[in-house]
């Protein structure tokens, strides 16, 4: 098998928009992936989980408002059980897409917790958007009862929660294992679950890590020689959306950290991919980020299209 190890994080659209969308979703991402594995690459799958762990904590709450003396689902469970349904949706679909090859290569799925600081100041600032898109009257009377909303990059009202930074993932060495041992690992999913360690005792706290931002620690602590973000853009633009809008091939972390504070890159979409990519670009030699869309996976990382964050 080549060498090459690379970092798949999946976005919305490599998902689907409901548990219906999903399973189509993934019988697409699932050709990209066994395409990539045929290549001969060690792959690990990340993904998001912003609209999915929405669905499930309303859900949930909606369950201990009908249920008398029933405590609220702490977030954190909530994000358990979205890497749950989706990382067994993504592993079902690889399995059958290697089977559909004659592909013998395995895929599993780990539940991973990863620790945050307690004293992160995210939990002062919710500003990660989770669940559906809110109309403005629908934010007023969730904030009116406490639940922080804030508009979400032009596109709608949402939810927002605490994002601290990934600070340890607790299950590296278990994912190292299979990752050496051949196996597609779908891991840190929704950006892992976010716990903190006090005395060796780990516990769930309310927060949704980035997935970007655990996907650059993951792709850093294993070696990776490259990140690949999939998103539902082909490239990474400047004046994103404007009459002078122009895309680009390539950015390196000079000229990242310049189009940041310009302010080129919305907030809660294609900044945290940037500063996800800086880090993984500052954390070693030769490592590069691409950027661009679930279809144009091996386009991108042939060099033929996407954008590449680089040193
Ligand atoms: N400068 C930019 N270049 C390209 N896309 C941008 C830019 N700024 C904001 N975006 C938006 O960021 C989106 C990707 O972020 P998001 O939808 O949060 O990603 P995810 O695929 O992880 O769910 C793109 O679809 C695009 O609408
Ligand atoms: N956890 C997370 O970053 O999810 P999204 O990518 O769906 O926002």
């Amino acid at each position: 098998m080549e060498n090459r190890k690379i970092v798949i994080a999946l976005g919305g659209n490599a998902l689907g928009n409901d548990i219906e969308e999903q399973k189509e979703a993934v019988a697409r991402t699932a050709e990209v992936i066994a395409d990539l594995a045929q290549q001969g690459l060690s792959i690990i799958v990340t993904h998001g989980n912003g609209p999915q762990v929405g669905m499930i904590q309303t859900a949930m709450d909606h369950l201990t408002l009908v249920q008398e003396g029933m405590k609220q689902v702490p977030l954190p469970t909530s994000v358990a059980m979205s890497q749950g349904y989706i990382g067994i949706d993504l592993q079902n679909a690889i399995k059958y897409e290697f089977h559909r090859r004659g592909m013998d290569r395995k895929v599993s799925t780990i539940l991973s917790q990863v620790e945050v600081s307690k004293d992160d100041e995210a939990f002062q600032n919710p500003a990660k958007p989770i669940g559906r898109f809110l109309t403005k009257e629908e934010a007023e009377k969730n904030e009116a009862k406490g639940i922080r909303c804030m508009e979400d990059a032009g596109r709608g009202y949402r939810i927002v929660v605490p994002s601290p930074m990934p600070v340890r993932i607790r299950e590296l060495e278990t994912i190292k294992t299979l990752m050496n041992a051949g196996h597609v690992v779908i891991t840190c999913g929704g950006g892992g679950i976010p716990v903190v360690s006090e005395e060796g005792k780990l516990t769930g706290v309310n927060a949704v890590i980035d997935k970007d931002n655990v996907s650059s620690l993951l792709a850093s602590q294993i070696d990776a020689d490259y990140l690949v973000i999939l998103t539902a853009v082909e490239k990474v633009a400047v004046n994103f959306g404007k009459e002078n809008q122009e895309w680009l091939s390539e950015l390196s972390t000079k000229e990242a950290r310049e189009y940041i504070a310009q302010g080129q890159f919305a907030k809660g979409s294609m900044l945290p991919k940037i500063e996800a990519a800086l880090r993984f670009a500052e954390s070693g030699e030769g490592r590069k980020t691409l950027i661009t869309l679930l279809d144009k996976a091996a386009d991108g990382i042939a060099g033929k299209t996407g954008t590449v964050i680089h040193a």
